[in-house]
């Protein structure tokens, strides 16, 4: 094939949409992998010395009580927050501890806080459109070939979010659950490799919880997802390993069933939980 007849093709993904992601190097081990982690806050270990390791298109659910520093290792992941000691890789080539913020981001790191921030002016499509200009890889190649490919992206992740019979509206009059879903969109026009989400159902309907169920569920395998969160129900129903945090470390690690049936996992908060609900 010529090169001119290589930029005709449609469904080329150009190197500037992925030009980091493929330099993520999994042939041999995990995604994340974190080792021996130590953070203290004024002498208080919100971390203590944990161990995680997540694999290439796996989902995981991380529970556990509050204040058991499931924030605060996203915030190590993403490189907000230094460890004191430890080791974080992404693959087997990158070293996290040795990169800001922006770059573990366009490495494809995505994260997605708990409270959605769309743009409520805007149109849904407007708001995807949004979220790949941001990418500075891409803004000073813009061409009305690669415009067109921004496009069929759009699309592509609008059906990946159900949302595409709503794409000319403003992201303003959304329901909640459809602000989180356009916002984990946001956070897929980059392609990531790795996704955190942080209580992604919290004020959702039981039909939204659903739906992200099925969205989450659906976006593993094609990336990473970590997710964070309280509602046991929603865990339970999209889960196939959970890790349990408890005072920094890992607690418990297996199926849901596993860890429910965990005594050290009872105690500290399942039970709880249980008697609470
Ligand atoms: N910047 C900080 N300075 C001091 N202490 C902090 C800081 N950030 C977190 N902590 C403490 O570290 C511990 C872990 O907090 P973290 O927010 O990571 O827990 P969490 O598991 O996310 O809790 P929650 O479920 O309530 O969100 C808590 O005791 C918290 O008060």
């Amino acid at each position: 094939m010529s090169f001119f007849q290589s930029l005709t093709e449609r469904d080329r993904v150009f190197d500037f949409m992925t030009p980091q992601l493929s330099k993520v190097d999994v042939r041999h081990g995990p995604i994340l992998y974190m080792e021996d982690v130590t953070v203290s806050f004024d002498g208080f270990k919100a971390i203590n010395n944990l161990n995680l390791t997540i694999d290439d298109g796996e989902l995981r659910c991380i529970i556990g009580p509050n204040g058991a520093g499931k924030t605060t290792m996203m915030d190590i992941i993403t490189g907000k927050t230094r460890p004191n000691q430890g080791s974080v890789w992404f693959g087997s080539r990158h070293n996290l501890l040795h990169m800001n913020e922006p770059d573990i981001a366009s490495l494809g790191i995505g994260r997605k806080f708990q409270k959605p921030t769309v743009f409520e002016a805007l149109t849904v499509f407007e708001n995807l459109e949004l979220a790949m200009a941001a990418d500075k890889r891409i803004l000073p190649t813009l061409t009305a070939r690669m415009t067109g490919e921004i496009k069929d992206r759009i699309d592509e992740v609008l059906e990946t979010i159900g949302l595409t019979a709503l794409r000319h509206q403003p992201a303003g009059i959304l329901s909640h659950g459809q602000k989180q879903w356009l916002e984990i969109g946001m956070l897929l026009m980059q392609r990531p490799r790795l996704l955190l989400v942080d209580e992604p159902v919290a004020g959702m309907t039981e039909q939204e919880m659903e739906r992200t169920a099925e969205l989450l569920t659906g976006l593993a395998g094609k990336q990473s997802v970590v997710v964070v969160e309280h509602d046991m129900g929603f865990v339970r129903s999209i889960a196939r390993q959970v890790t349990v945090l408890h005072q920094g470390s890992v607690l418990a690690e297996g199926t849901m069933d596993e860890v429910s049936m965990d005594p050290n996992v009872v105690e500290v908060y399942l039970g709880a939980d249980e008697e609470a609900a």
